[in-house]
């Protein structure tokens, strides 16, 4: 059973210290909020293009006589339960592929089907691609082609997507595991997510910007997004979460899935549990059907901000369990690392975002995945070398990963520079001493030193 979510508020740290505040409970009411922030502070910021196409929208829908961008909170305001999708479909009056009143009024109505796609193909895209690809055979209610946009790379003069489409096989980030024949591989991201009523993002957060971009006015507007994404982003502007930034570019509701999910193990079919945080019960319900499998345990939780805060923060604790391997500290202080930063990021979480939830940090974004990456994670990997060979972190991501990303090393700096703009860094020391031993050459020792 799937509880309602309370309204989460996100704290954007704006330039000159201004602190608004921003509600994501409704992508209407977030597109109204929004709005109201950019016009308040008006004379102090640039109005941000997102937040003033955010209320243009919202606008447009309470003035339009039949506001489609309202149907869904006027059937909540009428105390009636939020409509079936193919009905919200019908009141949000979408394009004629889907069912009209004509049709269902002659009961004739085509059954109403979810298309899941993916955005990313890396090692975490593909061992999800190989869950996503069988639930949809394994439930009614979805269509059976799920289409995964593949950023296009020539593998011994064959293109990936090729190679993927063929072999079943992404040979390059997740080789050995066999992906279904219905996942299909697409170079194109907008040709991947036009039809989509479900957006699975799951690319390193440095290239989700560009991507909502060039899909912004190409998905269908009663679509959803998911962002299995373990990052934030840090711009002028402030801090933002990357379920928000997706949210702002597209106007969708945006759950998070984040986890123990070390892509290999799951792709192994190693039993683990994962966490949705929503803030649309309607939309976890069929999140959990297109994610859940006996041996990939999906619990929900109506807390995006905390859950995915939990996800991206582990990645920068990672590096510090990392740099004490290298030491060959020993385990106790490897405990007492992953102890700190989970004080760390709840602190920061509530700090910057109310509503984040206690037990959110108990479920398995929070103290199973950083145990999980301070275990067996990349982050940790990397950050052990850097301290055994002396090397640069960037340059061991380069000869370590074969093209996977690092996301713990740019979040780390992110993170820096939004402690640092508050003047918060003496309140963050684990964050802080970890950014300066990969980024300042401070050395790694370190790590307990300035505790
Ligand atoms: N790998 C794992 O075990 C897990 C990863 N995650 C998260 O999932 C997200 C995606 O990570 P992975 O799938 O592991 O990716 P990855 O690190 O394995 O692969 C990198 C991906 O980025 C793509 N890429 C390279 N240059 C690009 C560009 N300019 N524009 C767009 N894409 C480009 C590559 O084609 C490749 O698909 C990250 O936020 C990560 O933290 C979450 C749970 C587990
Ligand atoms: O997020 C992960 C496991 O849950 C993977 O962590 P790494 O990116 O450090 O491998």
């Amino acid at each position: 059973m799937i509880t309602k979510a309370p309204q989460h508020c996100c704290r954007l740290f704006l330039p000159r210290t201004r602190l608004v505040t921003t509600s994501s409970i409704s992508p209407c009411r977030a597109a109204l909020q929004a709005g109201r922030t950019t016009l308040s502070t008006r004379n102090n910021l640039t109005a941000a293009p997102a937040a003033r196409r955010s209320l243009s929208t919202a606008t447009d829908a309470l003035l339009s006589p039949r506001p489609p961008a309202l149907a869904a909170p006027a059937f909540r305001a009428a105390n009636l339960s939020v409509p079936p999708r193919p009905a919200l479909a019908l009141a949000r009056g979408l394009h004629s592929s889907r069912p009209t009143l004509l049709d269902a009024s002659k009961s004739t109505m085509t059954q109403y089907k979810e298309k899941a796609c993916l955005i990313g193909s890396g090692n975490w895209g593909s061992a999800i691609a190989k869950i996503v690809g069988r639930n949809v055979t394994e439930h009614d209610g979805f269509d059976r082609e799920v289409k995964m946009w593949v950023f296009e790379e020539m593998i011994n003069g064959e293109k990936l997507t090729e190679i993927i489409n063929t072999k079943h096989e992404n040979v390059k980030y997740l080789p050995n595991i066999k992906l279904p024949p219905n996942v299909k591989a697409v170079p194109d991201v907008v040709e991947t997510c036009h039809d989509a009523t479900v957006l699975i993002f799951v690319v390193p957060h440095q290239f989700v910007k560009g991507i909502c971009q060039k899909l912004v006015g190409r998905i269908r507007p009663d679509a959803r997004a998911i962002s299995l994404i373990k990052g934030v982003d840090v711009s002028a502007m402030g801090l933002t979460l990357v379920s928000d930034l997706i949210k702002q570019n597209l106007n969708v509701d945006v759950s998070v899935l984040m986890g123990a999910n070390i892509a290999n193990e799951v792709a192994a079919e190693n039993f683990c549990e994962t966490t949705i945080g929503y803030s649309d019960p309607d939309n976890a319900e069929v999140l959990k059907k297109l994610f859940h499998t006996p041996y990939f345990r999906v619990s929900t939780v109506p807390d995006v901000a905390g859950v995915e805060i939990c996800g991206a923060l582990k990645n920068i604790v990672a590096l510090g369990a990392g740099f004490v391997d290298g030491l060959r500290y020993g385990d106790n202080t490897k405990a007492a690392i992953i102890r700190l930063g989970l004080l760390e990021m709840k602190k920061f979480a509530k700090m910057f975002y109310s509503g984040v939830r206690d037990e959110t940090f108990l479920e398995s974004c929070g103290v199973a995945d950083l145990i999980t990456t301070c275990s067996g994670g990349r982050n940790r990997r990397v950050a052990e070398a850097m301290v055994t060979t002396g090397k640069p972190l960037d340059v061991l991501e380069k000869e370590m990963l074969n093209g996977q990303k690092l996301q713990g090393t740019l979040t780390a700096k992110e993170v820096y520079e939004i402690l640092s703009r508050q003047n918060l860094t003496h309140e963050f020391p684990l964050f802080t001493v970890i950014y300066r031993i990969s980024f300042e050459s401070l050395p790694a020792s370190h790590i307990v030193r300035d505790l």
